[in-house]
């Protein structure tokens, strides 16, 4: 199998960063996520590049709900990254981490009053998603007598050749205001008295393995420009959101590289902006392709079973990565601790929850496996322990972090007192 520069095999062992993972499993106990911060910081620098060889003001906004540990957040901040936040957990873990304000851009198709005070109160910027959102922000600020710097998501009804369920941009989704309603939406912005409408924002969905959706949505995002422009809004920033996919399938998937999507885009960008005059920040916000191929999903063997397939039954499912089973994804899988061995059978990588979709990997080729090996699930960096939960009552995994030499906790293991402790015992059951 083709491993990424951070993976390696040494003594028939999977490592990653330089770290034993069966080491790492032995002493954390599985299942267990394992990041190497040195990719992360590899690939945010190599967008950046991409990016700025063409333009220098460009602005990377962390998509926070990828993977929402502090410590990612902290390495982000570190490199000068702001935040696209989804939420008012997110915003204020990008706060704690030390992302400033003005790098924060508060997203969101449903905010609630409590949403829009707290955009109000620390001062980010927010896209918004409705007139009716815009009219609620507006009353919020000028409570507040403060004023709100925004921009409208627009919805550019963009096919994108992704999964359904992650494509955002399309005419029929929740995401964003109707093109054909977002000049109306402009204007009634410039006439709020605490509102000042600074930027455009578009997000056309995620995994997204071709450079040209998103060059038609740059197409979109310019000629709005143009039309705001004569409506008096002064443009400080186009946010083109993110979406560039990664090659879950490294053997046949073609995922352009940072320098393809920089290569493709650019030119519409920096044409656009020449000919109307104009020199905005351009902001992307990109989530997995920052961050999915550094980490890997660590889970042992509990039983094989020789059913209508053999069945590698492990410890991790569902509960902690979601992905195969709601959009039926890919995720390459390794047998860890014997990773130089031939593969010679076919397994399928089942998870322990009471559900038949339980699935983590399909009919993969692997070495034979007994009860005590160790499984690395690959690319789990984005979506993964972030779209996790405690069901079936397990509760979480830890998430161990390497860098260099060093290798620590970035997030402890639940127990069961994590599952009971906000539960609350009503009077009558005393
Ligand atoms: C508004 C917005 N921005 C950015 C992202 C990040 O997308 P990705 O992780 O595909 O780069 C998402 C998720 O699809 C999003 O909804
Ligand atoms: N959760 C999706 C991505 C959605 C991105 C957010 N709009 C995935 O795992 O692929």
């Amino acid at each position: 199998m083709m491993l990424p520069e951070h993976l390696t095999v040494a003594g028939g062992r999977l490592h990653i960063g330089g770290h034993d993972t069966v080491a790492l499993a032995d002493t954390h106990g599985t299942p267990l996520y394992v990041t190497d911060e040195d990719r992360i910081r590899a690939n945010y620098r190599r967008l950046e590049d991409a990016l700025t060889a063409h333009y220098p003001k460009v602005r990377v906004l962390y998509a926070a709900k990828a993977n929402g540990n502090l410590a990612v957040f902290r390495i982000l901040a570190d490199l000068g990254a702001g935040a696209d936040v989804f939420s008012a957990g997110e915003l204020c873990l990008a706060l704690a981490a030390g992302m400033q304000a003005e790098k924060l851009l508060f997203n969101g198709s449903s905010k609630s009053t409590a949403d829009l005070a707290l955009a109000v109160e620390t001062g980010v910027k927010v896209s918004v998603d409705s007139l009716d959102e815009l009219r609620q922000l507006n009353a919020a600020a000028a409570a507040a007598g403060k004023t709100v710097r925004i921009a409208f998501r627009v919805n550019p009804a963009i096919e994108v050749p992704t999964h359904p369920k992650i494509a955002t941009g399309l005419a029929t989704t929740k995401f964003g205001i109707p093109a054909g309603q977002i000049l109306d939406a402009y204007r009634e912005a410039l006439a709020c008295s605490n509102i000042d409408p600074v930027g455009v924002h578009c997000h056309i969905g995620s995994q997204i393995l071709e450079v040209e959706p998103f060059v038609r949505e740059m197409e979109v995002l310019i000629d709005l420009a143009r039309d705001l422009l004569a409506l008096g809004v002064t443009i400080e920033f186009i946010d083109i959101g993110g979406g560039l996919g990664v090659p879950y399938h490294r053997e046949t998937d073609r995922a352009p590289t940072p320098q393809d999507y920089a290569a493709a885009v650019m030119p519409v960008f920096l044409a656009g902006i020449r000919d109307l005059g104009i020199e905005p920040e351009l902001w992307v916000e990109p989530g997995r392709s920052l961050i999915a191929d550094s980490t890997i999903l660590l889970t042992r063997v509990n039983s094989v079973k020789e059913a209508y397939k053999t069945f590698a039954n492990v410890d991790a499912g569902f509960n902690l990565l979601v992905r195969p089973a709601m959009y039926d994804s890919y995720h390459a899988v390794v047998a860890a601790n014997k990773a130089d061995a031939p593969a010679e059978r076919e397994y399928t990588i089942a998870g322990p929850i009471c559900e038949t979709g339980d699935l983590l990997a399909k009919d993969r080729m692997l070495p034979a496996l007994a009860a005590g090996d160790l499984i690395a699930v690959l690319d789990t960096g984005a979506y993964g322990f972030a779209m996790s939960s405690q069901y079936n009552s397990r509760p979480r995994c830890a998430e161990v972090i390497v860098r260099g030499d060093d290798a620590a906790l970035m997030r402890r293991a639940e127990d069961v007192d994590d599952l009971t402790a906000p539960m609350q015992q009503p009077a009558w059951q005393q």
